[in-house]
């Protein structure tokens, strides 16, 4: 059996008058913030989707869904994320199971990741338990901890028989 592992990593700006989608869940924020992107920037799907792709050498996102293309204005990164685990799958691959850290000061994302495990998991194929996704805080510190942005860490395992 063969094994491939893949890293994600994506970050997106905090501003007024945008929703706030994680995992595919729209969330509150406390400050009526949501993530700026040509996308639905999210960020935590976003970081899966290259994770994929970096397990195979495909290159990352912008690279299928350029951020400059009318076509994904306001996409669903779920809908993304399907078309990118058709890539993987279509080489003989499939997911041992994916973890993932998201880097928010706010709002309070415990009470949500199960609901995200599932939206993303059901998306890939998977089961619940092969997806992980975690939340901290920056103590304050740097983009996320001023809270001008929102950002997620992601790695995949994937195995060919
Ligand atoms: N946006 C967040 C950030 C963190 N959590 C949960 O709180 C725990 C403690 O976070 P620290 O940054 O203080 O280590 C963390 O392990 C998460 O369970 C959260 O729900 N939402
Ligand atoms: C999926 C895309 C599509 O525009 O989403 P964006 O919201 O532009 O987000 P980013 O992570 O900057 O780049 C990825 C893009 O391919």
């Amino acid at each position: 059996m063969q094994l491939r592992i893949g890293n994600g990593y994506d970050i997106h700006r905090l501003v007024p008058g945008r929703a706030l989608i994680l995992g595919g869940q729209r969330l509150e924020h406390p400050a009526g913030l949501g993530l700026d992107g040509h996308s639905d920037a999210d960020v935590l799907v976003h970081a899966i989707m290259d994770a994929l792709l970096g397990a195979l050498s495909l290159g990352d996102i912008g690279l299928y869904f350029p951020p400059d293309d009318p076509q994904w204005q306001g996409a669903d990164s779920l809908e993304l994320l399907e078309q990118v685990v058709a890539l993987v799958m279509e080489r003989g691959w499939s997911v041992v199971n994916v973890d993932s850290v998201l880097v928010a000061e706010r709002p309070k994302l415990k009470p949500h990741i199960a609901a995200m495990c599932s939206a993303i998991a059901s998306r890939m194929g998977l089961t619940a338990d092969q997806v992980g996704v975690k939340a901290t805080t920056n103590e304050q510190l740097g983009p996320e901890g001023r809270e001008e942005g929102i950002s997620c860490h992601a790695v995949v395992l994937l195995q060919k028989p």
